[in-house]
C-alpha cells in the first residue's frame, strides 16, 4: 500500500518536479538577472558610442527588463514564466551569434551551457523540452555549413562537438533524474514519522500554516482537530510497547481511509494527531470528528492473538469562529482536547459555552499533568 503521507498531501505540495527547489531558483534567478543586466548594460553604453542607437535602445531595454525582474523574482508567483521569459531570448540570441556572419566560430561552446541551466531552473521535462530545439539547431547550422561528408577529416571535426553535446545531455538527464530522486527521498524522511508514515509534526505546521494562509484569500473556513488516545501508557504497560506501535499504526491507516484527499492528517508527536478538515463548517466537522471517534473505540487492534480496543478523545475548532490566528486556533482545539478529557474522555468537544465555564478545570487538569 502507499504510504499514508503520500496519500494525505496536497496537489500543491506533491513532488514530481525535479531541478532546484523554489527558493534556490529564485536565488540564482536574481543572480543570473543581475550579471545580465550589468553585461546589458556595458554593451548598451558601446554601442551607444558607436553610433549604434537601435541596438544601444534594444540593450537598455533588456537591461531596464532584468533591474524589474531582480526586484521581483524574490516574491513573484509567476517563477517559471519569468524563467522562461528569460531562457528564450537568451538561448535565441546564443544561437544567433552562432549563426550570423563572421561571427566567432566558437560561438556555439554556448549550447553545452543550456542543459546546464534549464535543467537547474525548470526541472527534467522541461529543462530537456526548452534546451534541445535549440541545441538542435547549432548542430544543424554545424553539419550543413562546415560538414564535408566526403572528407573523413572535416566528419572528426563535426562529430567532436556534436558528440560531446550528446554526451553533456545525457548525463545532466542522468544526473537530474537521480539528484531529484534523492531529494525527494530526503525531503519525505524528513517531513514523515517513520513509524506510521504519516507526515510529522514540522510538515504538519507547514500546511496548517498555508491552509490559514488559503482560508484568508478564499474565506473557505475549516476545521483544526486534535486527537489524542485514552490511557495509552496502560496499553504500553499492559501489553507491551511493540502493542502500543502497533496500535499507532492501525489508528493511523483508520484515519487516513476515513477521511477526504482534500483533508490532512499528521502525527504531531506520541499519542497526540492533528487532522485539518477543509471546507467544512463546526457542524459537519462535528458529525465526521464523532463518526470517526466511534469507528475508532470500536475498530479491533490485534497484538500477538490478542484483541484489544482504545478510545480517543477531540478538542475541535473551526476558522474563523474560534480564532482567526493559526496560535489561537491551535490553543482552542487543544484546550478542548483536555477537556474532553477531564470530562471522561472518548469525546469530541467543540462546544464555546461549556468550554467557558470549565477554563478553570481546563487549566487545573494542564497543572495536574505538568506535574
Ligand atoms: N508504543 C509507543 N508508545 C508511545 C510512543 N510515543 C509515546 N508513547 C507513549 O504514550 C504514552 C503517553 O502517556 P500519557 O501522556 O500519560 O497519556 P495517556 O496514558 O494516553 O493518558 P491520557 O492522555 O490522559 O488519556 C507514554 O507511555 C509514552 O511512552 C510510541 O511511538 N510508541
Amino acid at each position: 500500500m502507499q504510504p499514508a503521507s503520500k496519500r494525505t498531501l496536497d496537489h500543491s505540495q506533491q513532488r514530481g518536479k525535479s531541478g532546484l527547489r523554489d527558493p534556490h531558483r529564485r536565488i540564482l534567478m536574481r543572480i543570473i538577472f543581475s550579471v545580465t543586466a550589468v553585461t546589458l548594460g556595458l554593451f548598451s553604453s558601446l554601442q551607444f558610442t558607436a553610433g549604434n542607437y537601435w541596438l544601444a535602445s534594444l540593450e537598455a531595454f533588456g537591461c531596464l527588463a532584468l533591474v524589474v525582474g531582480m526586484f521581483r523574482i524574490g516574491t513573484s508567483p509567476y517563477l517559471r514564466r519569468w524563467i522562461i521569459g528569460y531562457l528564450i531570448p537568451t538561448f535565441s540570441f546564443l544561437v544567433l551569434i552562432t549563426v550570423v556572419p563572421k561571427a566567432s566560430s566558437t560561438a556555439f561552446v554556448w549550447a553545452y551551457a543550456m542543459p546546464v541551466l534549464s535543467y537547474l531552473l525548470l526541472g527534467k521535462k522541461a529543462g530537456l523540452l526548452l534546451a534541445a530545439p535549440f541545441m538542435f539547431a547549432i548542430a544543424a547550422y554545424h553539419a550543413v555549413m562546415f560538414g564535408d561528408f566526403d572528407d573523413p577529416a572535416s566528419l572528426i571535426d563535426l562529430f567532436n562537438p556534436l558528440i560531446c553535446g550528446l554526451v553533456i545531455l545525457l548525463f545532466i538527464h542522468l544526473y537530474e533524474t537521480m539528484r531529484a530522486e534523492a531529494e525527494d527521498e530526503l525531503v519525505y524522511h524528513a517531513e514523515t514519522d517513520a513509524l506510521t508514515g504519516l507526515p510529522n509534526r514540522s510538515r504538519f505546521q507547514a500546511t496548517y500554516d498555508r491552509t490559514l494562509e488559503e482560508a484568508r484569500r478564499s474565506g473557505i473556513q475549516f476545521v483544526l482537530a486534535l486527537m489524542d488516545i485514552d490511557h495509552f501508557k496502560s496499553i504500553n504497560d499492559s501489553l507491551g510497547h511493540d502493542a502500543g506501535d502497533i496500535a499507532l499504526k492501525t489508528l493511523a491507516s483508520c484515519l487516513v481511509q476515513r477521511l477526504r484527499s482534500t483533508d490532512f492528517v499528521g502525527r504531531l508527536g506520541g499519542e497526540e494527531f492533528g487532522l485539518i478538515l477543509r471546507d467544512t463548517d463546526m457542524h459537519s466537522a462535528q458529525k465526521l470528528v464523532d463518526e470517526l471517534r466511534q469507528r475508532i473505540a470500536a475498530m479491533p487492534i490485534f497484538y500477538a492473538g490478542e484483541k484489544f480496543h482504545l478510545t480517543v478523545t477531540f478538542g475541535i475548532a473551526s476558522w474563523p469562529r474560534d480564532s482567526a490566528t493559526t496560535t489561537g486556533l491551535y490553543q482552542s482545539a487543544d484546550r478542548r482536547m483536555y477537556l474532553g478529557k477531564h470530562r471522561g474522555r472518548n469525546t469530541v468537544v467543540s462546544d464555546d459555552a461549556a468550554e467557558a465555564d470549565s477554563q478553570h478545570e481546563c487549566q487545573q487538569l494542564r497543572a495536574n499533568n505538568a506535574d
